[in-house]
């Protein structure tokens, strides 16, 4: 008979970007952006969450984390638990850097602690990916890196591949909400050929280029025909920074995940991260769009259970430990 811990458990997890241009609802990276999560049992549910936009959302039994939290212990063969949860996230809502698999995979790692782990990571992972809807988000979340990953509606086969030591991302998030919802509603129902063509083209040369290191494949490696075109309606600038991003030092840009955020890739050791986050700037406002930039490097190691006493420690300086003055 499975038990659940009498213990808080803390949870530490990544932000994440997915397609990373067209490997849609394949591809997805995580970055060194995050929210923690921590879970215990209670005689009454309690839901605090802080961070911005945080208190829109529900802090009753219809909150993601409980819900999500209580599949887990169903899993598992027990009865609904009331649960003291709090959670801060510096990942923000709704706008393209997997905030909702952020709150998925936070519950589905702190639930099963809480059970002492008796899922595999690869459970909760098909798991996520079931109630995400996609993998990409999810398992760039769970496991960290680069995760390649297909789901057929049962299963999530994946490879975590991991970032080139170089790769460093400028993210532009622009002041408006655009629902997952949305941005999927914008897309066709078919597609011709050569754009499939295209795609399979581009999603593979990306996939090899990343796993070999080889960044300066990445500009002709992130072109997309399959969900970018006709979600650039919905973001003003974004074409124009996805074309001339490169003649500003960037690898290539992208849509991150449903948007509205952009990202653009950039060789960590390049001296013009302040010309393109100002060029990406520049073109935001020139449509009118106030935004917020920020410089992330890949996060390698995905959600982690981290212990209480270390709770206060926001800013866990993991990727300048192991990456040293190689970026
Ligand atoms: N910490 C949280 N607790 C509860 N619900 C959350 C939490 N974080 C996100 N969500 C839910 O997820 C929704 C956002 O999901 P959505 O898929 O639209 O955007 P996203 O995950 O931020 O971006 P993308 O999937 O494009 O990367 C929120 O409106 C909210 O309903
Ligand atoms: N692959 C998903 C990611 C956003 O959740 C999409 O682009 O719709």
């Amino acid at each position: 008979m499975n038990k659940i811990t009498n213990e808080t458990v803390v949870v530490k997890i990544p932000a994440s970007t997915a397609n990373l241009g067209p490997g849609f609802d394949a591809l997805g990276m995580a970055l060194s952006l995050y929210a923690w999560l921590e879970l215990s049992v209670a005689n009454e549910t309690e839901v605090k969450l802080y961070g911005a936009g945080m208190d829109e959302l529900p802090t009753d039994s219809s909150n993601l984390v409980y819900q999500v939290a209580q599949r887990v212990f169903a899993k598992a063969g027990l009865a609904e638990q009331p649960l003291k949860i709090s959670m801060y996230s510096d990942i923000p809502l709704t706008r393209g850097l997997g905030s909702s698999a952020s709150a998925i995979v936070g519950a589905l790692v702190a639930a099963n602690e809480m059970l002492g782990g008796v899922f595999a990571q690869e459970e909760l992972f098909q798991m996520a990916t079931e109630l995400e809807g996609h993998p990409d988000n999810v398992g760039a979340s769970l496991f960290g890196g680069i995760i390649v990953s297909s789901w057929d509606g049962v299963a999530a086969p994946y490879v975590k591949i991991t970032p080139p030591q170089a790769l460093e991302t400028i993210v532009i998030i622009p002041d408006f909400q655009l629902s997952t919802e949305k941005a999927r509603h914008a897309l066709p129902e078919q597609y011709s050929k050569s754009d499939v063509v295209f795609n399979i083209g581009r999603s593979s040369l990306l996939v090899a280029a990343l796993a070999s290191g080889q960044l300066q494949l990445i500009r002709s490696a992130i072109q997309d025909r399959i969900h970018q075109p006709y979600r650039a309606s919905l973001i003003p600038g974004m074409s124009y920074i996805l074309e001339q991003a490169v003649h500003h030092g960037a690898l290539g840009a992208a849509l991150s995940g449903a948007g509205p955020t952009l990202i653009a890739f950039i060789d960590c050791h390049s001296e013009q991260k302040a010309q393109l986050q100002q060029f990406m700037v520049d073109t935001m406002s020139s449509e009118g769009i106030a935004a917020t930039t920020m410089t992330l490097a890949p996060d390698q190691f995905g959600a982690r259970v981290i212990y209480k006493e270390e709770q206060v420690v926001r800013d866990l300086p993991f990727m300048e430990l192991i990456k040293g003055d190689d970026c």
